[in-house]
């Protein structure tokens, strides 16, 4: 089936290829993708139209000589393919597969690691500079999307790259689309770029006048220049990057390998920082993925023919009942907003944006914007919620403290995707929000033991004046039979959902079906265990806790989070502060490294954070 792709193991490979070859090659990368994903899931749709520019930059620049960053490193799939990883696209995402975002330990052609967006200029910048001091020569290039450069982050690194004189190329891979439709300012100024093919003519031809102009006086030269500056204004419209200090090459047709090569050739050879802005379609080659680059972003195994993914979800996931929640709650009540950074599927936040598109604000890929925008709108009287990947709102730590608890305004963060995320490994897992967010005074932080627990609390939450997180891990919600208690809830008490008398488990979130699971389990061998679920990580419900203790030595705390700062030393640290000895308490939780990526249930059996291997340690335990 395959011809030229099986002949590329690495950059070198493409050199000697034609453009006619890298056209057929192109071919051959799309149906080797959508073959691939199609099976084990992945970002099909941006890989899909990175293919050409991907083939252009290892064909005219020499990795790992020259370094290339691909910003969230999402749409790496091609570069990966180049760079003699092919082989292994069956193990993508998986368990000790190759990962789904560049890694340095899986090639020397992956010069930085990304997964989050909008970092790849600052890398990019860093590295360049690296290169001046140290006297060396190589070129430094970092791929960013359109959406990746809605991140402020991406802004502060080409305000500092543009007034330095170091060589350094940024290329601006364009293509309409964050997830979702890209949003903002930046976006229409793009959308003026791509549509305007005028300027890259005009500069051409006044730059070719003024080149074939004899020797002349250094006023009329000066008179020249400043002629071409005034007509870059007409018709420059990458006068935005221009006056950053970057020489603006573009818009250029991301798919036409020849003309990506010409340009990416006469980059390599000029000076300073230079920003190529390359128009793409996501998707591309792919109807379903071109008609819905949004659904095919990040998709699951599907049928090629159909476009239909191999498994349905059967239960709501925590992300659709958030979403029905809080279209619910609005309705009676006009002050409540809801913010995403560029995420409304995701976050499950669309079907407010359809119900009440006027109260609904996507503001890109900007959490720390978000946040601090969420404390603009509280601190005037509106209720804002803001919904966000655990990983992500990483981002907007400082904003969360300094912007919103300091001034304890009511903000409410729906944490999406907290604990394991799976397949999208070390860069996405939202394990730390139980230690970066119980630390802030005034912040309540929350985790409900299953969809239903996570609906009282969104009301909850709307209930109180104060900042509130709510954190939930990705998936469905399969409800615990056990029936809720919403008074508890608002008088912000702990649940006793079992008494025994042997073990006395704290469990959060979803670990609190992990905990009945080996409760149950340890009835086999007649041993009785009081089962809690916490609610509350922060404040914790110390009398709740403290009476269902007092006859119980072994203690034993559970959470999808990591040890250090979490609910765990929490626990312990509440216990020590009121004076409760000679426990034998154990922390059942992540140690302090990153979780590589692969299936959740595996990643927790390999943590021995699944059931049978908490119920075999405690078996352990009591031998001992
Ligand atoms: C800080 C951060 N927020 C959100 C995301 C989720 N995310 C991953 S890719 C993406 C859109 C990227 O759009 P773009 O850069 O244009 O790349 P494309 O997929 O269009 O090629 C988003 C929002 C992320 N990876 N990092
Ligand atoms: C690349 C990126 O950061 C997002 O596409 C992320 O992979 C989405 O994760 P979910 O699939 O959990 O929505
Ligand atoms: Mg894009």
């Amino acid at each position: 089936m395959y011809k030229l792709i099986d002949k590329i193991n690495s950059p070198k490979d493409l050199k000697k290829l034609s453009y006619d070859d890298l056209n057929k090659l192109s071919k051959e990368i799309r149906n080797f993708l959508l073959s691939s994903i199609s099976k084990t899931g992945g970002h099909l749709a941006s890989n899909l139209g990175i293919v050409e520019l991907s083939l252009a930059v290892h064909k005219v620049f020499n990795s790992p000589r020259d370094k290339i960053i691909w910003d969230v490193g999402h749409q790496a799939y091609v570069h990966k393919i180049i760079t003699g990883r092919k082989d292994k696209f069956d193990t993508l995402r998986q368990y000790k597969g190759i990962s789904g975002f560049p890694k340095s330990k899986e090639s020397v052609h992956d010069s930085f690691e990304t997964g989050h967006s909008s970092t790849s200029i600052s890398a990019g910048l860093g590295m360049a500079m690296a290169r001046d001091i140290k006297g060396e020569k190589y070129s430094v290039l970092s791929i960013i999307g359109d959406g990746a450069l809605t991140g402020g982050m991406a802004f502060e690194a080409l305000n500092h790259a543009g007034h330095s004189e170091t060589d350094f190329i940024v290329i601006l891979n364009d293509n309409e689309m964050s997830i979702s439709e890209n949003v903002g300012g930046l976006s229409k100024y793009l959308n003026r770029l791509r549509t305007d093919p005028t300027y890259y003519k005009v500069k051409d031809d006044v730059e070719q006048i003024l080149s074939k102009i004899p020797a002349i006086g250094k006023s009329v030269v000066k008179t020249a220049q400043k002629a071409k500056e005034t007509i870059k204004y007409f018709f420059v419209p990458g006068v935005l990057f221009e006056e950053l200090g970057f020489t603006y090459i573009g818009p250029v047709n991301g798919h036409d390998i020849g003309e990506l090569t010409k340009v990416l050739e006469r980059a390599k050879k000029m000076k300073g920082p230079i920003i190529i802005h390359t128009i793409t379609k996501k998707g591309k080659g792919y109807r379903f993925a071109e008609k819905y680059p949004d659904k095919y972003h990040g998709i699951s195994a599907f049928d090629i023919k159909t476009g239909k993914k191999i498994k349905k979800a059967e239960d709501k996931t925590y992300s659709e009942i958030l979403g029905d929640t809080l279209v619910d709650i609005a309705e009676s009540n006009p002050d409540i907003v809801a913010i995403t950074a560029a995420m409304p599927s995701g976050t499950g936040l669309n079907k407010f944006e359809n119900k009440y598109p006027e109260r609904f604000f996507d503001v890109g890929i900007a959490e720390q914007h978000a946040v601090t925008f969420a404390a603009g709108l509280a601190s005037n009287g509106l209720r804002p919620v803001f919904a966000v990947y655990s990983t992500f709102l990483q981002r907007g730590y400082d904003q969360v403290l300094h912007d919103v608890c300091l001034q304890n305004l009511p903000v409410v963060f729906c944490i999406d995707r907290a604990g394991i995320v799976g397949q999208d490994g070390e860069t996405h897992h939202g394990v730390f929000d139980f230690s970066y967010l119980s630390n802030i005074p005034n912040l309540k932080v929350l985790a409900p033991r299953d969809g239903n627990e996570l609906e009282i609390m969104i009301r909850y939450a709307f209930n109180q004046n104060s900042p509130i997180a709510i954190r939930y891990p990705r998936g469905i919600s399969k409800d615990i039979d056990v029936k809720n208690d919403s008074d508890d809830i608002y008088n912000e008490k702990a649940e006793v959902i079992q008494k025994g008398k042997d073990f006395c488990f704290i469990a959060v979130g979803k670990m609190v079906k992990t905990a009945l699971e080996v409760a149950k389990l340890l009835e086999k061998s007649d041993i009785s265990s009081t089962v809690i679920n916490a609610r509350f990580v922060k404040p914790i419900d110390k009398e709740t806790i403290l009476s269902n203790i007092k006859d119980i030595d072994n203690i034993i705390t559970l959470e999808d989070n990591v040890a250090i700062g979490g609910f765990g030393s929490q626990i312990s640290n509440m216990l020590n502060t009121n004076g409760i000895k000679n426990k034998n308490i154990k922390v059942l939780a992540f140690p302090d490294e990153f979780v590589e990526h692969g299936d959740t249930e595996l990643l927790f059996k390999h943590h021995k954070l699944d059931t049978e291997s908490i119920y075999k340690e405690i078996l352990d335990m009591i031998k001992e």
